[in-house]
């Protein structure tokens, strides 16, 4: 076969062992491979040291043993903006944004594909994923790459045979969770080479491959741009201390003082000085800036059943016709990366928002959270969490009362599901 008529797929390659496997079996395929890291922070970490240009030597050391051309583009500015700039916003807000779901679909999943594709002339994507898209690598070539009307005529017949996102073969390892506000136009033309395989499995193809570089180094572990750093000492270095005070919510008695309550998410454990017992952030006052918590780790003050969401990005259907037919559609759902499917039922409103109704309550929901849908095996889309219903423990002392129940939102009121 000449030259020219190889496909041409463009690998993100992070430096780690997944997609430096993924490229070595895009290689195998017989497909004309192209490595591009992509640099997205530029800082030193705790030891003086830049961990991307670690990464990105490493990069370019899989390229050299597999024989393929390098690339490096920097995303720093981009990253910045759309990303780490949201991320600072929902946390001023109170909220707990999602910054790698973010990354994906604006640096991984546009920047680079856009960069691939205009650029490099790539055929297809790839990256070191663990997810599934319903295409064979064939079909993902013969998409032409056609754009589509932006706008209000964009209607959900346009796309024919949408392409859908599926769950990883090996259910610990899937990250369709982050990949869950990727772009149609985008997911078309990706292949995720690793989507069958076991992360077990991945390692050893590394270790018969002379990629030992690669697989001496950690998982990267929680948000990129803090890694090992303290949490609390990061976001106050971009974020004004905002003193507030610790509350129980049982008896409303202040128990200590904070430095911000953006520092905190629903569910945490909360850090009191002078307090031995544990006690858990259970809401938050954005008014005052005052932190309530519970004494208990399953208190039912953090306990919830009902969320509602912006407006829900669908991956392959803009929304589910069963969705559109029923206004009503029972799934699953889950809002933290790897925690257990919940089962539920959304309803449809007409702004493309979707009350999200737990078939049981559920611990720890937090605004800014990303609510992800799942129906059997397909990852349906998600939506940012806006709204939340109120606690078991709210209801509870709202029957005794026998008075109605209020929500907590971030913005202003809204409306409840109607059936
Ligand atoms: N800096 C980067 N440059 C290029 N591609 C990247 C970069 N960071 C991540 N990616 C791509 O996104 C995929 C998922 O990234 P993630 O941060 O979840 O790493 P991972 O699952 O540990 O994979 P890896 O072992 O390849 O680092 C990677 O496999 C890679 O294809």
């Amino acid at each position: 076969m000449q030259m020219s008529a190889l496909r041409h797929v463009v690998c993100a390659l992070s430096g780690g062992v997944d997609s430096a496997v993924a490229a070595l079996l895009l290689r195998r395929r017989g497909y004309q491979v192209t490595g591009v890291f992509m640099k997205n922070w530029d800082s030193l970490d705790e030891h003086g040291v830049c961990a991307a240009d670690k990464d990105c030597e490493d990069a370019y050391k899989v390229c050299q043993l597999l024989d393929i051309p390098f690339h490096q583009v920097s995303y720093v500015k981009e990253y910045w903006n759309d990303v780490f700039s949201d991320f600072l916003n929902e946390y001023e807000k109170g909220r707990t944004p999602n910054p790698d779901i973010m990354c994906n679909k604006h640096i991984k999943f546009s920047c680079f594909y856009h960069y691939a594709v205009d650029n490099l002339g790539a055929d297809a994507v790839a990256t070191g994923h663990y997810a599934r898209t319903s295409l064979e690598d064939e079909e993902v070539f013969e998409q032409k790459h056609t754009k589509r009307p932006d706008g209000l005529f964009r209607n959900r017949f346009e796309v024919r045979n949408p392409v859908k996102l599926l769950q990883a073969a090996d259910s610990y390892k899937d990250q369709t969770f982050f990949l869950s506000q990727v772009s149609q136009d985008a997911l078309r033309r990706t292949i995720f080479p690793l989507g069958e395989l076991t992360k077990d499995f991945v390692k050893k193809i590394a270790a018969e491959n002379r990629l030992h570089h690669v697989l001496q180094k950690k998982e990267s572990m929680g948000i990129c741009f803090i890694g090992k750093r303290n949490f609390e000492h990061f976001i106050l270095q971009y974020l004004q201390p905002r003193p507030g005070k610790f509350i129980s919510i049982e008896d409303n008695k202040v128990l200590g003082t904070h430095k911000g309550w953006f520092l905190y998410t629903l569910g945490q454990r909360a850090k009191i000085s002078g307090l031995r017992e544990p006690w858990y952030v259970v809401e938050k006052d954005g008014i005052k800036g005052d932190v309530l918590v519970a004494p208990q780790v399953d208190h039912p003050a953090l306990y919830r059943d009902l969320l509602r969401t912006n407006r829900v990005h669908w991956i392959a259907e803009e929304p589910p016709a069963t969705l559109v037919r029923d206004k009503m559609m029972e799934c699953h759902f889950r809002f933290r990366h790897q925690m257990a499917l919940v089962p539920c039922v959304l309803t449809l409103n007409q702004d493309g928002t979707v009350w999200v109704t737990a078939v049981k309550a559920v611990r720890g929901l937090a605004l800014g959270q990303f609510a992800v849908f799942y129906k059997s095996d397909e990852c349906l889309g998600s939506g940012k969490i806006l709204r939340l219903g109120p606690s078991a423990y709210t209801l509870q002392k709202g029957k005794n009362r026998t008075r109605v129940a209020p929500e907590v939102s971030s913005d202003s009121p809204g409306l409840h599901p109607t059936p």
